[in-house]
């Protein structure tokens, strides 16, 4: 077995260095001033929801764009540099197979493109394809797919891969055989740097987790304290006399963190939902009421809004 090269800037350099990096496509400003260190040998998850800028990163690190200001780095050298030198590989959605060659066919031919690579049936054993080495690529399904593509991601041995949303659109069975691969290999070493919408994907999968919402870094942590944003449930009512005495009433409850009006409807985010509903409607005029579980977007929402206390009469949100 290798271990998966290193930079030029040695051990020490970062994976990924992101500083004050901001992307700009015409009025759209998709990353707004991210900051972000990856060591080697990190296994990180970018989190967030459509649009957040997950993808747009992505491709910054790929070389494939650049940033408006701000520098990008991997291993400390631009992004296209440490590509050429083998140290970065992309495992992405779509494309770059040939339905009519056959998963061996597809390794070898892929590795006859590089100089030196790891051999053929060490990557197939890596992503867990070597009993699929026989068939044919348009008989394959979409997470063996996926498992090829990690394959091929793997022959240049790289010290950083970048997956882009890679089970999306997988069974259960083909998230859970993709991951096993991925997290098996990622043990000797290599970074890792996914995309997901998904939060237990993020948790189950990453060392690390960095939510990502309206182009900027939210908040950085394990996937256990990333989870305890998204705790917690939200009430929503119709409330007739919305007064803004009412609404700071409502949120000095006990575990209530954020209360916001739109129209004639409270929303109201509470650890404790049935104390409050309790409260809401027998010492309030509220009714119709409704209780969610708080979803990754809602706490998005609030990572990034200004406005955590009692929105007055006619707020807009
Ligand atoms: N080439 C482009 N031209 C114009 N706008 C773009 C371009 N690429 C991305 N955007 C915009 O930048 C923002 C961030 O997009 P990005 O694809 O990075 O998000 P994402 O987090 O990967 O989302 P998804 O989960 O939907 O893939 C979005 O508003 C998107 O519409």
């Amino acid at each position: 077995m290798t271990t998966p090269h290193l930079g030029a800037g040695g051990p020490r350099a970062s994976a990924v260095r992101l500083a004050g990096v901001t992307k700009r496509f015409g009025d759209v400003e998709a990353i707004r001033g991210i900051d972000l260190d990856v060591a080697p040998g990190e296994m990180v998850a970018f989190l967030g929801p459509n649009g957040a800028g997950k993808t747009t990163t992505i491709d910054l690190l790929l070389g494939l764009s650049t940033p408006t200001t701000g520098t990008v780095e991997v291993f400390g050298m631009e992004p296209r540099a440490a590509i050429s030198r083998g140290l970065v590989a992309a495992v992405m959605q779509t494309g770059g197979l040939l339905k009519d060659l056959t998963v061996r066919e597809t390794v070898e031919y892929t590795a006859s493109l590089f100089a030196d690579t790891r051999p053929v049936d060490e990557v197939l054993e890596s992503a867990g394809i070597t009993g699929l080495a026989g068939r044919r690529v348009d008989r394959c399904s979409g997470g063996e797919q996926q498992r090829l593509r990690f394959a091929m991601a793997l022959l240049p041995d790289p010290a950083l891969l970048l997956l882009d949303e890679p089970t999306t659109g997988m069974d259960v069975e083909g998230r859970r055989a993709f991951w096993a691969a991925i997290r098996a290999d990622a043990e000797r070493g290599r970074a890792v740097l996914f995309a997901t919408h998904y939060l237990e994907e993020a948790d189950q999968h990453a060392d690390r987790v960095v939510l990502l919402s309206q182009g900027l870094v939210v908040a950085d942590g394990t996937g256990s304290q990333v989870k305890a944003l998204a705790a917690g449930r939200t009430l929503r009512a119709t409330l007739p006399d919305p007064r803004p005495a009412l609404l700071e009433e409502i949120g000095a409850q006990p575990g209530v963190d954020q209360v916001d009006l739109r129209g004639d409807q409270v929303l109201v985010h509470a650890t404790d939902s049935d104390a409050v509903a309790r409260w809401l409607l027998t010492r309030t005029d509220a009714h119709d009421l409704e209780i969610v579980a708080r979803g990754l977007e809602e706490a998005f929402v609030s990572l990034t809004s200004s406005t955590r206390q009692p929105i007055p009469t006619g707020g807009t949100r």
